[in-house]
């Protein structure tokens, strides 16, 4: 088992550094890194990710790239501007809304950066995390909307399903479901209540590659892959998911190894061209070693790897 701690080039989720650990099985590399807030009960699908990683491996994929969009968190409007143009060529950009103690004219500004430096012929979504309420989404959407010259779709603009689906009824802007997805007790309910247009299917929470391809098919709306903010080695499970879906309608949020100062493989899982080629990277020995976490947090780690273990 080995933990690792690498800092973000920027405040993202809150965060401003990123850890987990990585475990080797037959099969590879597998990472385990759920967010601190999560508790054993809800790790215990990121840990059936990692074993599934090390232990047996991902289907064969059908597609060598996958599109990804460039993620742009809750920054000032030039420096938004610069993530989009250093993407390397991504033609679409999913931009945080809704953060705490921002304006509304903090965002727009924010979308007409981003939508100046893509040009007109990309596309931009929002996250807003859950960050409104139905009525000031609906509200805040058509200005965004207009903002950005258009919005592909807005991801988890509301907590609930029924928000959503209320929401929904209300907006031109399509929606997408995340928390309500990988959080939710039953991720067919958003299917239901015909909730989304979109649903964001992430590795970890969600128990695994082969569970995110069959939750795909049961769900029949479009799916978009995202990343839980890991590492190279975490993020080549949603790369492997990615190109094994049939179907890969829309960009992925796969591109987050931009937010990383640095990773624990010599060549991270970066886009080319607004794509990243479909491989598996293993972490080389001594990014593993410059990037280990500290003794207090490797213990957390490992008590973190027992309660999980202790329940699985
Ligand atoms: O989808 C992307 O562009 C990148 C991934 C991303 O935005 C997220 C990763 C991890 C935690 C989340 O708060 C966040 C999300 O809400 O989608
Ligand atoms: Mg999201």
């Amino acid at each position: 088992m080995h933990a690792w701690s690498i800092p973000l080039t920027t405040r993202f989720r809150g965060l401003t550094v990123r850890d987990g650990v990585l475990l080797q099985g037959d099969a590879g590399w597998g990472e385990f890194s759920p967010f601190w807030d999560y508790d054993a009960a809800e790790s215990a699908a990121w840990w059936r990710a990692a074993r599934e990683a090390a232990d047996v491996g991902w289907p064969e994929p059908v597609r060598d790239r996958v599109p990804v969009n460039v993620t742009v968190p809750a920054v000032d409007p030039a420096t938004a501007h610069g993530i989009v143009l250093a993407s390397a060529g991504c033609r679409t950009a999913k931009v945080k809304v809704a953060e705490p103690g921002q304006t509304v004219a903090d965002e727009i500004a924010r979308l007409e950066a981003v939508r100046d430096a893509l040009g007109p012929g990309g596309r931009i979504r929002v996250d807003a995390n859950a960050g409104w309420d139905v009525g000031t989404a609906v509200v805040r959407l058509a200005l965004l909307d207009r903002a950005a010259g258009g919005l592909e779709y807005a991801e988890q603009p509301v907590p609930t399903v029924e928000d959503l689906a209320a929401l929904r009824r209300r907006t031109q802007v399509p929606i997408a479901a995340d928390e309500s997805i990988r959080r939710a007790e039953d991720p067919y309910a958003v299917a239901r209540a015909e909730a989304a247009d979109v649903v964001v299917l992430k590795v970890q929470p969600l128990g695994g590659v082969r569970a995110c391809l069959e939750l795909a098919e049961r769900i029949a709306l479009p799916v978009v892959v995202s990343s839980a903010l890991e590492s190279s080695v975490g993020l080549a499970a949603g790369v492997a998911l990615a190109a094994a879906l049939p179907e890969l309608p829309y960009a992925c949020g796969l591109a987050t190894a931009q937010l990383f100062t640095a990773d624990v493989v010599a060549e991270p899982l970066l886009p080319v061209d607004g794509a990243i080629p479909v491989r598996r990277p293993e972490p080389d020995p001594a990014l593993l070693a410059a990037h280990a976490a500290d003794e207090a947090l490797t213990a957390r780690w490992r008590r973190r790897v027992e309660e999980v273990r202790a329940r699985a």
